[in-house]
């Protein structure tokens, strides 16, 4: 009876968790995608378009999608919004000269539309790094208090060893 529960459980439970992971090139979306979904270290170049990855966490399935994060790209990253659930923003914390153009994106992603209900978690990533940004420091250049309209929570990571 249990297993058969189980089964009928997971044919309709079949929905899927859309999750996109955005930020700026260099920040390490792509390494913490494959990370999440392999365990593993890949050799990453700059992403032109995206990537996408099914994982699964306590039989909860998520489809991630890491966004190229150059300039060029940036303004195509609002056609990957629809029907998102979470947003991962990754910050490179030894990039201190463009944690503003992080902030300004931040802010015009968590004003559109199609984000209104999304998640949020930021990764200050890279924090191996000797006198990268702490996840205070960080919290308090993207202004984080004062989101109110979108629940957040910041997170300090390395995806080298995976820690975070
Ligand atoms: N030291 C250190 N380097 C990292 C970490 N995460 C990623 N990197 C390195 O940062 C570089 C960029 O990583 P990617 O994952 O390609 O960056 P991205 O955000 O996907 O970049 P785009 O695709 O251009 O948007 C690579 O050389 C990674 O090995 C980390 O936690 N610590
Ligand atoms: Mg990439």
């Amino acid at each position: 009876m249990g297993i058969l529960f189980t089964r009928i459980w997971r044919l309709f439970n079949h929905q899927e968790h859309k999750v996109i992971i955005v930020g700026l090139d260099n920040a390490g979306k792509t390494t913490i995608l494959y990370q999440f979904s392999m365990n593993e270290v890949v050799h990453t170049s700059p992403t032109i378009g995206s990537n996408v990855e099914e994982i699964v966490i306590n039989n909860t399935r998520f489809l991630m999608w890491d966004i190229g994060g150059q300039e060029s790209l940036r303004s195509s990253w609002n056609t990957y919004y629809t029907n998102t659930e979470f947003v991962i923003v990754v910050v490179d914390s030894t990039d201190r000269e463009r944690i503003s153009v992080t902030r300004e994106e931040l802010y015009k992603m968590l004003a559109h539309e199609d984000l209104r209900k999304a998640g949020l978690l930021i990764f200050a990533n890279k924090q191996d790094v000797k006198g990268c940004m702490t996840v205070a420091e960080i919290s308090q250049f993207l202004k984080l208090t004062s989101i109110k309209d979108h629940q957040w929570h910041i997170q300090a990571c390395c995806a080298l060893t995976g820690e975070g």
